[in-house]
């Protein structure tokens, strides 16, 4: 089901290798065959090795960029990643809240997958006050879920339990994804009388870099799209399988995740 004339936003931060961030966004929504839109929060200068440098941008731009795309063209559903400082987040919460945006998905961006620190440590507070509580589904991966609720995660049982104390922070629904810990790749998607499991085999691949971005964004595109949380959850389970399974092995670090794996069997 594609329809271009549905619209997605996504609100985080740019990477110019490509592989995550907005670029990893925009190619899902791509992908997946919704219209993608894209409100920049920082640039950073990464590859597949690393993070170099970051340069947030400022409050009133990142503020005039989401009123001109509502203003304009209204979001079916709108992803937010990056977004570094405590200032940044009240601004985004506070123009968002006159828009009272469709199927927003939080991914609660804090590290990235080479240790560089893509949430200021002080900033943690006002995630945790504004944008989780706005937020129709949350998609923490263990770290981030570890310091939402500051408690440990090495196990399943701990994901669930974990998933409940963020669910009691207000967002409709949580996904934690469960790419960090061993064994299997398995996400707990939980909500309002809803629990479900969603497990694939976890493949042996160096390439990962963008997992997370690319799952929320393809969770983001499904609502969008018009499924309900669990089939967006469980189709985007399969993309975000299916993209690593292809990811290319590019650079001479973290390799990204092939985002349009499925075109590639047209030609
Ligand atoms: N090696 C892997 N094999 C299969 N699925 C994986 C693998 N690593 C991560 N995933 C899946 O990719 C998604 C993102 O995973 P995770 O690594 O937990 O988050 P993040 O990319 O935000 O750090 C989840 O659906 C997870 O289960
Ligand atoms: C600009 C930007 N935003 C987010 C991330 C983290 O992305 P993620 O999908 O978790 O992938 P990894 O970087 O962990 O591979 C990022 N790196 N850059």
């Amino acid at each position: 089901m594609k329809n271009y004339k549905v619209a997605t936003l996504t609100i985080a931060g740019s990477d110019c290798s490509g592989g995550a961030g907005i670029q990893a966004d925009l190619k899902t929504f791509s992908a997946i065959g919704t219209y993608g839109m894209s409100v920049i929060t920082a640039i950073t200068a990464q590859n597949t090795q690393g993070v170099f440098e970051v340069e947030e941008l400022s409050k009133n731009i990142i503020k005039k960029q989401i009123e001109v795309v509502f203003d304009d063209i209204e979001p079916s559903a709108v992803k937010i990643g990056m977004v570094s400082s405590p200032e940044i987040i009240l601004e985004i919460a506070n123009t968002l809240k006159k828009y009272d945006p469709k199927n927003l998905v939080v991914d609660p961006v804090m590290m990235s997958k080479s240790g560089y620190s893509l949430l200021r440590p002080e900033a943690k507070e006002n995630m945790i006050k504004y944008l989780i509580p706005m937020a129709y589904i949350v998609t923490p991966n263990v770290p981030e879920a570890q310091e939402i609720t500051g408690m440990k995660i090495e196990t399943l049982e701990d994901m669930k339990i974990a998933g409940q104390k963020i669910l009691e922070m207000g967002p409709k629904h949580v996904l934690m994804k469960g790419g960090h810990l061993k064994g299997d790749a398995i996400d707990v998607l939980i909500g309002k009388d809803i629990f479900e499991v969603y497990e694939s085999k976890r493949l042996d691949r160096k390439n990962t870099h963008g997992t997370g971005c690319t799952i929320s964004s393809s969770i983001a595109s499904h609502l969008a799209l018009g499924y309900g949380i669990k089939e967006s959850v469980a189709l985007s389970k399969i993309y975000i399988t299916e993209a690593i399974k292809n990811s290319f092995d590019i650079g001479h670090g973290v390799g990204p995740v092939h985002h349009f794996y499925k075109f590639d069997k047209l030609k």
